[in-house]
C-alpha cells in the first residue's frame, strides 16, 4: 500500500483576507510622515513644521515597480500595461498617551486600525528648526512610544473581547456542551494572547500562533497584529554617507523587540526635494549626490508585508499584474479578474515568468511542457503569466 500523505495544514495568515489591503504611516508628530508620504505619491498633503498638520487620512495609491512587468511590456507590446499598486494612507502622528485619548488619540488609533500594515516613520535627523514633540530626538524611545501605545490598545481590545465571551459563558448551566467546551477553549486562547502582550510584553505578529488561534485573533483587529516596516528618516546628508548615530542602536532594538521586522533608512529631505523633478533630472541629481532612491525598495516592501504577490496576464491589448493574498487558489485568483471567471473556472494555463524569459517566446516554452494546465487546487504562485478558461453562459465582462 502507498504511504498515507501527510495531511499538511496550511497556515492561515495573520490579518484581513482580501486584496484590497491598505499600510499606514504611522509615528510620533513631525518625524516627516507626509513628507514621505508626498514623495512617494507626489499628491499634494500639506508638510508643515508644526505637530498635527495631518488631521484626516490622506489615502493614495502607488505602483509597485517591477522590472518582470517591464520586460513583459516589451516583448508583448501591449496597448496598456497596468502595474500592481500599494495603496497608503497618511495618518497623523501618535502621541504618548494616544491609548487613553491624549493629542487626537482614539481617533488616530481607529485609523491604525483600519490598515492593514503598518510604515512606522521615526525621526534620526537633527534639525534644530523642526520641533520634537519631546523636546530631543531620540528614535529608540519614540520607537518604544509608539509600540507601548499599540500595545495598550491593544489590551483594551483584548479584555474587553475576554469580558464579551465571559457573559455567554456557563448561561446553560452544564459546562460540557460542545458550544460551551468551544468557549472555554476560546478563552484560553484570548488569556494566552493578553498574557503575550501584558507580561511579556511582545507584539501579537511575533507570536507562534497556530491556526485555531490565528481565528480567534483576526477578528480582533489588533494593531500590534499587523506587520511593520520601520522608516528611518535621515538628513540628506547621512543618507547618502549611509551614516548615523542611531542607526545601530534602532536595529538592535528591532532586533530585540520585533526580531525579523524590516528596517529601511531614507531621506525625507533628499526624497522630496527630488520628488518634483522630471525622472531624467532625477536620475542625473541621485548620480551627481552619489546615492539612489529608497522608494522603489520601500514600495516593494511595504506590498510584500502585506502578504499580497501577483499573476500577470499578458497579450496585445495588456500586460496587467493582478494581486492576489499569498496561497490564493487558481478559482479565487481568476475571480480578481472578472466573478465569472471564478464561478465558471475550468482551469488556468500558466507558464512561470522565468522560464518564458529564458525559452524568450509562449512557442518556446509549449515545445519545453513548460506550459502547464492546472486545476481549482492550484495555487497561484508570484510572477506567474495565466490565461484561464471559463464557462459560463452570460458573456463575461472585464472589470
Ligand atoms: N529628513 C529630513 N531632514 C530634515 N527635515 C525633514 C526631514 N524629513 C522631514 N523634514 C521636515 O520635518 C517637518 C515635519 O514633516 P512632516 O510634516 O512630514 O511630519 P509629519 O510626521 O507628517 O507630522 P504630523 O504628525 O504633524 O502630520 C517638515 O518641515 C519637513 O520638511
Ligand atoms: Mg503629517
Amino acid at each position: 500500500m502507498p504511504p498515507k500523505k501527510a495531511a499538511t495544514e496550511e497556515k492561515i495568515l495573520l490579518g484581513r483576507p482580501g486584496n484590497n489591503l491598505k499600510i499606514g504611516v504611522v509615528g510620533l508628530p513631525n518625524v516627516g510622515k507626509s513628507t514621505f508620504f508626498n514623495a512617494i505619491t507626489n499628491s499634494a498633503v500639506p508638510a508643515e513644521n508644526f505637530p498635527f498638520c495631518t488631521i484626516d487620512p490622506e489615502e493614495s495609491r502607488v505602483a509597485v515597480p517591477d522590472e518582470r512587468l517591464t520586460w513583459l511590456t516589451e516583448n508583448y507590446t501591449p496597448d496598456k500595461q497596468i502595474p500592481a499598486w500599494l495603496t497608503v494612507i497618511d495618518i497623523a502622528g501618535l502621541v504618548k498617551g494616544a491609548s487613553a485619548g491624549e493629542g487626537l488619540g482614539n481617533a488616530f488609533l481607529s485609523h491604525v486600525r483600519a490598515v492593514d500594515a503598518i510604515f512606522h516613520v521615526c525621526r534620526a535627523f537633527d534639525e534644530a528648526d523642526v520641533i520634537h514633540v519631546d523636546g530631543e530626538v531620540n528614535p529608540v524611545k519614540d520607537l518604544e512610544t509608539i509600540h507601548h501605545e499599540l500595545r495598550l490598545k491593544d489590551e483594551e481590545f483584548i479584555r474587553s473581547a475576554i469580558a464579551d465571551l465571559k457573559k455567554t459563558m456557563g448561561r446553560m448551566g452544564s459546562n460540557n456542551t460542545a458550544p460551551e467546551r468551544a468557549r472555554q477553549a476560546e478563552m484560553a486562547i484570548l488569556e494566552k494572547l493578553l498574557k503575550h502582550v501584558v507580561e511579556d510584553h511582545k507584539d501579537v505578529r511575533c507570536g507562534d500562533w497556530n491556526n485555531k488561534e490565528v481565528e480567534v485573533i483576526n477578528p480582533l483587529m489588533l494593531l500590534t497584529a499587523k506587520p511593520v516596516i520601520y522608516l528611518v528618516n535621515l538628513s540628506e546628508n547621512d543618507y547618502i554617507r549611509k551614516k548615523n548615530k542611531w542607526l545601530a542602536k534602532i536595529h538592535a532594538w528591532v532586533q530585540t523587540n520585533n526580531a525579523g521586522d524590516i528596517l529601511i533608512p531614507f531621506s525625507g529631505a533628499l526624497e522630496s526635494r527630488i520628488s518634483d523633478m522630471q525622472e531624467a533630472e532625477r536620475e542625473e541629481e541621485l548620480k551627481k549626490v552619489g546615492t539612489q532612491s529608497a522608494l522603489p525598495k520601500i514600495i516593494v516592501s511595504g506590498y510584500q508585508a502585506l502578504n499580497l504577490i501577483y499573476y500577470f496576464t499578458c497579450g496585445p491589448q495588456e500586460v496587467r499584474c493582478w494581486s492576489i493574498r499569498k496561497g490564493t487558489k487558481a478559482p479565487q485568483a481568476a475571480g480578481v479578474i472578472h466573478s465569472d471567471f471564478e464561478r465558471g473556472f475550468i482551469m488556468a494555463e500558466t507558464m512561470r515568468y522565468d522560464d518564458l524569459k529564458e525559452l524568450g517566446t509562449e512557442a518556446a516554452v509549449k515545445a519545453a511542457g513548460k506550459y502547464m494546465q492546472k486545476g481549482r487546487d492550484y495555487t497561484v504562485g508570484d510572477g506567474d503569466i495565466i490565461h484561464f478558461k471559463f464557462n459560463v453562459t452570460a458573456q463575461p465582462k472585464k472589470k
